[in-house]
């Protein structure tokens, strides 16, 4: 018999969030992250997607502790569990203590990141700098071995050492990018839109890269992107967000085969291929609300199939459904699962996966 536990059964936080709600200041505020409950297992690569302006960077910089004004939070907490089993409460580590805590347990890759590698300098002078700002102590020599090391990790060459930014390809600034984040071996990485400037090829390169990297060295990924496809293809489990909340959350093979939220089916079946051109999150059709407004609704219901008078009424909460066809695995944010909200039993369609309007005739009364 196998005793080898499974993913599921190995799973454990390295942290969570709790009702983090986020606000840009403005004369109408906008509500950018709204309440969201989300954990990330150690060592694993959780997927994060949803269309643009739903709040993944905003959320991503938040829990990095990376928000600039006017943006703010304004409610929740984050929680780092370290290996021997205390934790860190994120938003109460303040100057010398944040400093060691970023970098050292969880680093961040930017949106366009590439371009952010200063000019005058050359790769060795940016990678060493981290070292010498996070362990004074480590002498010149074991400095340099370990840039070397790292660089080779990343899939370049490290007599690449000595070249500035601009005698570097796109994909390779990005490889630096990503050294650099993983110089003090953090436990999470979070990974804005890494690879969406740079072509197909070195995209799918780098994310290899990514996932073997992760094998060898334990941390977790926080991957963010529009694409579903690779998002499919990298992850272990996916969240999806939409207006500032996560609306579904599962194990990846889960959610390709039985998607749950209307909006998450709606974005699976918005792109062509796993392996035509990335799409992008188009196709469903109608407009993501205003996120200045307060929502006592569903924040889909405007574009849902599915939607019922219930959906206008009150906001669905993200609950675990033992009963749906997903087992217990993940947790969605929908009435249309609940049937002492939805007045009825979830449309066949929907549990087919089909994004179509729900007919008469699925209605039981
Ligand atoms: N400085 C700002 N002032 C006001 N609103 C802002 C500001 N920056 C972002 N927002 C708003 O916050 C919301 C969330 O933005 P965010 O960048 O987090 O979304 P995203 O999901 O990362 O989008 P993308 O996929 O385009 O990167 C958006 O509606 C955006 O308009
Ligand atoms: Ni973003």
């Amino acid at each position: 018999m196998n005793t080898q536990p499974t993913f599921s059964e190995r799973w454990s936080p390295v942290l969570t969030v709790r009702g983090l709600s986020v606000d840009y200041e403005a004369e109408r505020p906008v509500h950018a992250v709204r309440g969201v409950d989300l954990a990330v297992g150690r060592g694993e690569i959780l997927g994060l997607a949803g269309e643009s302006g739903c709040g993944k960077s905003t959320l991503a910089y938040a829990v990095n502790r990376l928000l600039r004004p006017p943006a703010h939070v304004v409610g929740g907490e984050v929680v780092f569990y370290h290996a021997d089993g205390t934790e860190t409460d994120v938003f109460a580590l303040d100057g010398e203590q944040l400093r060691r805590f970023r970098w050292n347990r969880l680093a961040m890759v930017f949106q366009g990141a590439m371009n952010a590698l200063n000019p005058v300098l050359t790769v060795r002078a940016q990678l060493e700098d981290v070292i010498r700002a996070h362990e004074p102590a480590t002498d010149r020599r074991e400095r340099g071995r370990r840039c070397a090391e790292l660089l080779e990790l990343v899939g370049v060459d490290p007599r690449r050492l000595d070249s500035y930014p601009h005698e570097l390809s796109g994909g390779m600034r990005q490889r630096v990018m990503i050294a650099m984040a993983l110089i003090l071996r953090p436990d999470v990485l979070f990974m804005d839109e890494p690879t969406t400037a740079l072509d197909v090829v070195v995209q799918r390169e780098i994310l290899a890269e990514i996932a073997r990297l992760r094998a060898e060295l334990g941390f977790a990924v926080v991957f963010i992107t529009h694409d579903m496809s690779l998002l499919l293809e990298i992850s272990d489990r996916i969240a999806i967000m939409y207006a500032g909340r996560v609306v579904e959350e599962g194990g990846t093979e889960r959610v390709r085969r039985t998607p749950l939220h209307p909006y998450t089916l709606g974005l699976l079946r918005s792109f062509p291929s796993l392996t035509g051109e990335p799409t992008g999150l188009h196709g469903i059709p109608g407009r993501t609300p205003d996120l200045a407004e307060e929502l006592d609704r569903c924040a889909f219901a405007e574009r849902c199939p599915y939607r019922r008078e219930v959906c206008d009424g009150e906001q669905p909460p993200l609950v675990a459904h033992p009963d749906s066809p997903a087992g217990a695995d993940g947790r969605v944010a929908c009435h249309a699962h609940d049937p002492s909200r939805y007045g009825t039993a979830p449309p066949e369609s929907l549990l087919r996966g089909e994004f179509r309007p729900i007919e008469e005739s699925e209605v039981i009364r």
